[in-house]
């Protein structure tokens, strides 16, 4: 039996990626060299300063400066201060050193300059894979697809995650694990996104335990990367539904943390698709293999030691109403459509930290 005729689009991004333990004292430089950069801004956030400068130093001569104005769910002031100093630095090309908080900052300066990025990503959150820009003003958070924010070009170096703290690690694989397992159910999926999408999600599950067990560990830190790598890719090449639509509102409007956030919420989201999305499940339920994937989700959240609740990172009963109220007001594709009385049973149980029933 083969199935349903298939019948699909997929657009591939057009873009280089390298993939190395220890590929960051020349693989950077290579890059830039390889697009032609000859001023290349650095950018990255406070922590991720002396990343940048050893990235930085690689650079040499094409070193424009170092920008570590970078913050989580990029503030549009930020943004426009980001673009302020590539103009003073004269600066012809971006690298974006961190977490996607570093790389969102050089896809705003991408998104109002036309300048190039080159991604060296520290976290799993996959930014550096997709056309996906967002930026935070007023408490609200926008996102939105433009070719000129994909990164031209991408390395992968899994030695400068070791420094990633478990809790951030486990966090930020469920980010990415969200990015499939939302991909699955787009209403452009295809194939390909499934492949990359189970993979993704079977190299995070396998990697992530060994990763908080021995946060030092090369290979479990390179496998982690590979499979943040395909579930960027599948964020890349889908719309996001619900579950991202309502990890924004909770980010822009509450700053909640990002990574931790999507940990939370994606098993009731999960829970709630599953049954207007069987394919999906059926996908998950191979990569994870088990028969609940939303429970698995959840379970392994704990066994990470990744915050369980909304209250846990901050959120106040008193804020669940407005959450539900801009989600609402806000359009998204998924394959359920949520009433307010879901969406308010979704983020208590969220926001109680209690196990995945689907509503
Ligand atoms: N546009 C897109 O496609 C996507 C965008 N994002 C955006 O990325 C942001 C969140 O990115 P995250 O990576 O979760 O957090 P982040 O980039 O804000 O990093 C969190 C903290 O960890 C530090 N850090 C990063 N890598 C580290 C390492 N290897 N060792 C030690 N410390 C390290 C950072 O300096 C920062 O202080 C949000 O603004 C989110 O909206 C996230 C996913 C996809
Ligand atoms: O929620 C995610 O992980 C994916 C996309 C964004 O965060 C959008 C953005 O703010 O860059």
């Amino acid at each position: 039996m083969t199935g349903p005729a298939l019948d699909f689009t997929y657009q591939s991004q057009p873009m280089r990626v390298v993939f190395r333990p220890g590929a960051v004292p020349h693989a950077v430089a290579a890059e830039t060299g390889r697009l032609g950069l000859r001023r290349v801004l650095v950018v990255c956030g406070e922590r991720g300063r002396d990343t940048a400068r050893a990235v930085a130093a690689t650079l040499g001569d094409a070193c424009a400066g170092v920008h570590a104005g970078a913050r989580m769910h990029v503030p549009v002031p930020s943004a426009e201060r980001a673009v302020e100093a590539a103009r003073e630095a004269g600066a012809d090309g971006c690298a974006a050193v961190g977490g996607g908080s570093a790389i969102g900052l050089a896809k705003a300066v991408a998104r109002r300059t036309g300048l190039p990025v080159v991604a060296v990503p520290t976290t799993y959150a996959g930014s550096e894979m997709t056309p996906v820009w967002g930026e935070t003003e007023d408490g609200v958070k926008r996102t939105g697809r433009d070719p000129r924010v994909l990164p031209r070009s991408v390395v992968y170096d899994p030695l400068l995650t070791l420094t990633m703290p478990s809790a951030q690690s486990a966090a930020s694989g469920m980010n990415a694990m969200a990015h499939a397992a939302e991909a699955l159910y787009a209403p452009d999926a295809s194939p390909i996104v499934s492949l990359m999408a189970q993979d993704g999600v079977r190299a995070l599950a396998r990697a992530l335990p060994e990763v908080v067990a021995e946060p030092t560990g090369p290979a479990a830190r390179g496998s982690a990367l590979y499979g943040a790598w395909l579930c960027g890719a599948c964020l890349g090449a889908t719309s996001m539904g619900l579950h991202h639509r309502l990890c924004h509102v909770l980010g822009g409007a509450f700053g909640l943390p990002h990574a931790e956030t999507h940990a939370v919420v994606l098993p009731h989201v999960l829970a709630f698709n599953a049954p207007s999305a069987p394919a999906a499940t059926a996908a998950l339920r191979r990569a994870l293999e088990v028969a609940d994937p939303a429970r698995e989700l959840y379970e392994l959240g704990g066994r990470l030691g990744v915050p369980r609740s909304l209250a846990a990172l901050g959120l106040s009963a008193a804020d669940l109403e407005r959450a539900v109220g801009a989600t609402l007001r806000a359009p998204y594709g998924n394959p359920r459509q949520a009433s307010a009385g879901e969406l308010r049973a979704i983020l208590r149980a969220a926001f109680d930290g209690a196990p995945p029933s689907g509503g």
